[in-house]
């Protein structure tokens, strides 16, 4: 079984993703790292964002193994994340991998931005999850607070309103929802409410729990 789940930043994504993934034992892949992975190669290297031809190369030796998801969560990142994720060559280089990670014997769960519609668009479930910007923009600010970041709540609301500008505006593989995918709003509902939501709709799905 392929579970697709799709949102904006921050709206829970990953935390219903690994749950479902526990749940139903399955493997979990948060395609939004390979993408961050990019993004922090870039930064690094000073590659500019207008280089195709170097962010291409990127993306194509990244190292799985040695993805830091601790040090790609940090604040810049996910903004130089959505940058490259804009350039077609870049998606082009990370598509085969996600592909093979959905299609494995058994199946899997992926969150991303276009995991139903463009990575796995046969996934037996797809869900799209959402909130409003400020409440993602809220849960993303305490949660750079604890890692000790320092940011105002102003400035999380405005990286989240641009990338979801910009993951929705781009023409590569735009974040947009699939016509199958059911919609969970869980704007008001909290962690543990919002995986209850997550797994009833998995269950509605595939008839079982
Ligand atoms: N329903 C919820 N209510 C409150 N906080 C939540 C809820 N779901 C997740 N969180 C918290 O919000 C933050 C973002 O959640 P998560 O990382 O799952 O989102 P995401 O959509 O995967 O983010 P990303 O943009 O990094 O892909 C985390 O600190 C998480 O613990
Ligand atoms: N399938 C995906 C996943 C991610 N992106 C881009 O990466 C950025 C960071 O992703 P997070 O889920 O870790 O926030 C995101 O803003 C997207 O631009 C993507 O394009 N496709």
């Amino acid at each position: 079984m392929i579970i697709a789940i799709d949102g904006p930043a921050a709206s829970g994504k990953g935390t219903i993703a690994r749950a479902l993934a526990g749940h139903h034992r399955l493997p979990h892949l948060d395609t939004g790292l390979l993408y961050r992975g990019v993004g922090a190669a870039a930064l690094a290297s000073g590659t500019g964002f207008d280089d195709i031809p170097a962010l291409a190369a990127l993306a194509a030796g990244l190292d799985l193994a040695a993805l830091d998801e601790e040090a790609l969560k940090a604040g810049p990142v996910g903004e130089a994340a959505s940058r490259v994720a804009a350039v077609p060559e870049v998606r082009a280089a990370l598509l085969k991998l996600q592909r093979d990670f959905a299609r494995q014997p058994g199946g899997a769960v992926l969150d991303g931005r276009d995991i139903g519609t463009v990575i796995a668009p046969e996934a037996e479930v797809k869900i799209f999850v959402t909130a409003t910007p400020e409440a993602r923009a809220e849960r993303r600010f305490s949660e750079l607070l604890k890692r000790g970041e320092a940011v105002t709540f102003d400035q999380v609301l405005d990286d989240i309103r641009r990338r979801d500008a910009r993951d929705s505006g781009r023409a590569a593989a735009p974040l947009v929802q699939a016509p199958d995918a059911i919609t969970l709003d869980n704007t008001g509902l909290d962690r543990d409410a919002s995986i209850a939501r997550a797994l009833a709709i998995v269950a509605e799905r595939i008839g079982r729990n």
